[in-house]
């Protein structure tokens, strides 16, 4: 399924439940639930689930995916968003789950966490298959990439639908003198995927302190996914209450683009 992108949507807000399932593999009990969380956040209003099984399962498992897959049938207004690197077991779920979007991401097995995007043309030859499979099933493809305008034509030429920015070098610049030069990158990215064909999207790092900026410099953001600090709140607030308080947040944001 492709979107057609637009500079002016509203930001959707998909949740990534990892730490949920972090927190659960440490005893053999099943609590915290995993679907538990992920049906409170969406009855609190958000529009979708995110999930990177990693090859190691040190957080989300294959059985995750496919309970997350069944709870959110009755949330058909809701998406699914599975991330992974397609060379290694993402496309397994996706032939199997068939998504709404499947998200590429560059990540070796034993990576600590995401820390960079694709780069072309480099990694065109090898993508251009596996995206071109996840269409045919139709299931969106984003390719999570560093805040490069130069490189979006080239993610838009191999057949991706969307583009997810990689957030956390604006994160680690928020609240200091290197903000406003963080944000007019991610802007100037947003703009060369918007003027290639491509959706924006973002995720990394992202929390309610630097959330209302970003959501207000960047042009066509049609989604963020935010987990870890998503799930650090909600231990202190509850899912619910911090689902409403990212709402919040982006409300707050496009608010901004329009003054
Ligand atoms: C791709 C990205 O930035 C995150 O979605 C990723 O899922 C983080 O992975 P960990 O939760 O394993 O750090
Ligand atoms: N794609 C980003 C994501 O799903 C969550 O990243 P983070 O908020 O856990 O850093």
């Amino acid at each position: 399924m492709t979107q057609s992108p637009s500079r002016t949507v509203r930001t959707a807000l998909s949740v990534n439940v990892n730490k949920v399932a972090l927190v659960r593999n440490t005893r053999h009990l099943g609590i915290p639930s995993v679907t538990r969380a992920a049906r409170l956040c969406l009855e609190a209003g958000a529009q979708g689930i995110t999930v990177h099984p990693r090859p190691d399962e040190r957080h989300i498992r294959a059985q995750d995916v496919y309970e997350l897959h069944e709870l959110m049938r009755a949330w058909p207004q809701a998406e699914f968003n599975i991330e992974g690197n397609p060379s290694h077991n993402l496309m397994e779920f996706i032939r199997k789950v068939r998504p709404h979007q499947a998200t590429f991401v560059p990540d070796s097995e034993d990576q600590f966490t995401s820390d960079h995007g694709w780069s072309f043309p480099q990694d065109a030859e090898r993508l251009q298959p596996l995206i071109a499979e996840c269409r045919a099933l139709g299931v969106r493809v984003s390719l999570f990439m560093d805040p490069v305008p130069a490189q979006m034509a080239a993610a838009r030429a191999v057949g991706a639908d969307r583009i997810e920015l990689y957030t956390e070098p604006y994160a680690a610049a928020w609240g200091t003198d290197r903000e406003a030069v963080e944000l007019a990158r991610y802007r100037d990215a947003a703009q060369a995927a918007l003027d290639a064909g491509l959706g924006v999207n973002a995720g990394h790092d992202l929390n309610r302190d630097n959330l209302p900026a970003f959501v207000r410099a960047v042009p066509g953001l049609a989604e963020v996914s935010i987990g870890h600090a998503l799930i650090a709140d909600a231990l202190e607030l509850g899912y619910a209450a911090t689902v409403r308080a990212y709402q919040q947040c982006i409300d707050a944001g496009m608010a901004g683009k329009n003054s």
